[in-house]
């Protein structure tokens, strides 16, 4: 489709990147949308018959073509950059950039003073069903022991991951007692009361997997999301911007798109 035809006109950052990508050939995919900007920090070769540009020139690209949201997957520094682009250019952002420090992620939220600016740590719809299991059964079972495990490709920079860290911030929601994060274990002590452990795993080709174990002294349950392909985080991604596109200044996760869906 011809960018002047279509109903939603996306920009593209970190063009060139996997997840970018995976959302430029998945907005081909899609009827009605079209990426009008596609930008990257490196020179790249066309993603599915879309030029990208230098990412450098992403200010000018969308005060001239105005897409109706920006899809980001890049890292934490360009993220808050490209952001703060879209602010000046009034186009909303959706960001699934993990490793933001505190004071990114204040710059991040800055932005959404200006223009909506959705931030999600993982766009798969499993994913967000898997952190209601973990909170249910954080609620469910106190006391028991909880160990988080993540796995992901070898390419993969911050760990542990985005989705973990929001998945620790599920289970500390329900079990204010859990207060101490062992990142892997060595030596020689037992586990202590208070523990809550996160083991990252880099290996081969792995798209993203989360599992969460929760142990009491006779029974165990592992909740766990495999993604089968970058395709599934594209597609929530899309539906995000989608939905940002008629939204207000504001700061929003990706359960505002689900619980929107909910309601239709
Ligand atoms: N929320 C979700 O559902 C998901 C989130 N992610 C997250 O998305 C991000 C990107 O992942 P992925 O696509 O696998 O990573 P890649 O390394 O494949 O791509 C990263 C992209 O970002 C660009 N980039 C990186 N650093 C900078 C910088 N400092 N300035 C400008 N551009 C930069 C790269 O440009 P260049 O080509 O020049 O290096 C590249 O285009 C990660 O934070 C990852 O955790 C990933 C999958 C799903
Ligand atoms: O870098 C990745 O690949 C992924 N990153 C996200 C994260 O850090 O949680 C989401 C997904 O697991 C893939």
């Amino acid at each position: 489709m011809s960018g002047d035809d279509a109903d939603r006109r996306l920009a593209v950052t970190g063009a060139g990147g996997r997840m970018g990508r995976e959302v430029i050939e998945a907005a081909a995919d899609r009827e009605g949308v079209a990426v009008a900007v596609a930008v990257n920090r490196t020179p790249t070769d066309p993603v599915a018959g879309v030029a990208v540009e230098d990412a450098d020139r992403l200010g000018e690209l969308l005060a001239a073509a105005e897409p109706d949201a920006l899809v980001d997957f890049t890292g934490p520094g360009s993220a808050v950059a490209y952001a703060e682009a879209c602010a000046d250019a009034g186009v909303p952002m959706v960001t699934g950039t993990t490793g933001f420090a505190d004071a990114q992620l204040d710059n991040l939220r800055a932005a959404g003073e200006s223009v909506p600016v959705l931030k999600a740590s993982n766009f798969a719809r499993g994913v967000a069903a898997l952190r209601r299991a973990v909170r249910e059964a954080a609620a469910a079972l106190p006391g028991y022991d909880v160990e988080l495990t993540e796995t992901h490709h070898n390419a993969k920079r911050d760990a542990p991951s985005g989705t973990a860290k929001s998945i620790l911030d599920d289970v500390k929601s329900v079990r204010d007692d859990l207060d101490e994060r062992v990142h892997g274990r060595e030596g020689d002590a037992p586990r202590e009361t208070g523990e809550i452990g996160v083991h990252a795993r880099r290996a081969g080709d792995v798209t993203g997997e989360h599992e969460v174990l929760f142990a009491g002294n006779r029974e165990s349950i592992e909740l766990t999301h495999r993604a089968g392909d970058r395709g599934v985080f594209a597609e929530g991604a899309l539906d995000a911007a989608d939905w940002l596109a008629d939204r207000e200044p504001g700061w929003y996760g990706f359960g505002d798109v689900l619980d929107a869906d909910a309601d239709n």
